[in-house]
């Protein structure tokens, strides 16, 4: 049975996402830092009625051995950066119902000023704020530039994390009763202080206490998306996130990772609709199938490989240049990114060698479904992931980067999703919470733990 998909769109403040594709003329090399860029690419989404814009980000940038590799910076690969959150309040100014989800680290920064950032991003966007939360990737990289010492084990990580979470939830969502914000001139009376709870949590990481300064706003609480596969990441995720992304890459194993969540989400004592889990998907249509595929031919002459092992070791730590190309994947362990390396390993099938696994990710990376073709092929496509693994939307990944590429698949793709019954409109101006789980006011459900905190 279809079911209307929520649609958000990946994207990063760098020339290009991934593989260098900013030299391309559909790319956005010579956009990419401009405000005007995004500006244009947020009225698009928003008049399509897209959910989101949702930007992926990191402090650090792809290593080999702590150093910056010269093809890092020769191909912009990643890399030079721009800060996201800070562009933000612009573009919700420029659109009325795209919802907009930024990166932001447990690792680094620290669970009040995280909590305010969010809470004033939610007052400026009338509640169409997310946030994608990490643990960390290129977390050496950032580590050093921060001049801190090592943030810990990958699964040490996801525990701080948890107590970050909790901090931030208890600001948001336990202080401020709702009628709390009185704002009576007549009695000059702004805040009413009795109907104010202060917060005094200790933690192993983080402790906190006092009154958070933000007054409620449309969502509270924004949006907790996360993107973490592995077990740990799971776990984390079945706690704390409402919208989990995954890089589904075969229906078969999407749809169980689909449930997995689910079923994690329901052992936490949240509801299973409580998770709304999203794919990524690289679409490339045009008019005809020909196109389409001459189009992604295009697309993969930029993929070299030697630009797709610099990409891998940013993931995973793991140079697999320096390696014999006939070494077998399971000889190799990272604690930056082993998701990313099982993945590849598939139980019952040969183990992949260290050429297989570079070739592959020339052309797919990390990243969710390939879907290339006319628009009825990408339509009958998204329906067969969307049937056969449950998701409830699709990410949309770039393809050159540019605003055109996802101006194709608004004009050609979402009409013939809409006839069967994949795409709606939904209310404009709703909060970004109600617009991906269907929730009447934007707040955080009964049932997530966040809710606990609330006086
Ligand atoms: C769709 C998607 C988006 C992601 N965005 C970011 C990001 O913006 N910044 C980041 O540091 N990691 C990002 N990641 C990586 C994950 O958050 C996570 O760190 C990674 O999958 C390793 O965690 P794991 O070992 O639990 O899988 C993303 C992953 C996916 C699938």
């Amino acid at each position: 049975m279809t079911k209307p998909l929520s649609l958000g769109v990946f994207e990063m403040m760098n020339p290009s996402v991934g593989m260098p594709t900013w030299t391309h003329p559909m790319g956005k090399g010579d956009h990419w830092d401009s405000v005007e860029h995004w500006v244009q690419l947020s009225r698009l989404l928003d008049g399509a009625g897209v959910d989101f814009l949702f930007f992926a980000d990191t402090y650090g940038y792809p290593t080999i051995d702590g150093r910056l590799p010269d093809a890092v910076a020769e191909h912009g690969i990643q890399f030079p950066a721009l800060d996201p959150m800070l562009l933000i309040s612009a573009l919700a100014r420029e659109t009325e119902s795209l919802g907009f989800v930024v990166t932001s680290p447990t690792t680094v920064e620290r669970p009040y000023a995280t909590a305010r950032r969010f809470a004033s991003l939610d007052h400026y966007t009338a509640g169409r704020i997310g946030w994608n939360i990490v643990t960390g990737s290129s977390q050496s990289t950032t580590d050093e530039l921060f001049g801190l010492p090592d943030s810990g084990t990958h699964d040490g990580r996801y525990d701080a994390a948890d107590e970050f979470i909790d901090l931030c939830l208890a600001f948001w969502e336990g202080v401020w009763e709702d009628d709390a914000l009185v704002r009576d001139a007549a009695r000059n009376v702004f805040v009413d202080p009795r109907k104010l709870h202060p917060v005094d949590r200790q933690g192993r990481w983080f402790s906190g206490a006092g009154v958070f300064a933000v007054p409620p706003s449309v969502q509270r609480s924004p949006v907790l998306f996360q993107a973490g596969t592995s077990d740990r990441g799971r776990a984390f995720a079945a706690r704390n996130a409402e919208c989990v992304l995954i890089q589904g890459q075969s229906i078969g194993k999407a749809g169980e990772h689909v449930s997995d969540i689910r079923a994690q989400a329901v052992a936490h004592g949240r509801d299973k609709d409580d998770v709304k889990v999203l794919t990524g998907a690289t679409v490339t249509v045009a008019p005809t199938r020909e196109e389409a595929h001459a189009r992604r031919a295009e697309l993969e002459r930029l993929y070299t490989l030697e630009d797709a092992a610099v990409i891998f070791a940013g993931f995973t730590g793991v140079d697999l240049t320096g390696l014999d190309p006939a070494t077998e994947l399971t000889a190799i362990r990272s604690d930056q990114g082993q998701t990313l390396i099982d993945r590849f390993v598939r139980p019952g099938a040969p183990v992949p060698t260290v050429a297989d696994v570079l070739d592959g990710f020339r052309v797919k990376a990390n990243r969710g479904f390939q879907i290339t073709g006319s628009p009825e092929d990408v339509a009958e496509e998204i329906e067969q992931i969307a049937v056969g693994t449950d998701v409830d939307g699709l990410l949309l990944e770039p393809t050159f980067g540019g605003t055109d590429a996802y101006a194709d698949v608004v004009e050609l793709v979402l009409p013939l999703l809409r006839e069967r019954g994949l795409w709606a409109d939904k209310p404009a101006g709703s909060p970004l919470r109600s617009r991906l789980t269907g929730g009447p006011d934007g707040r955080l459900a009964a049932t997530h733990p966040g809710a606990r905190f609330r006086p």
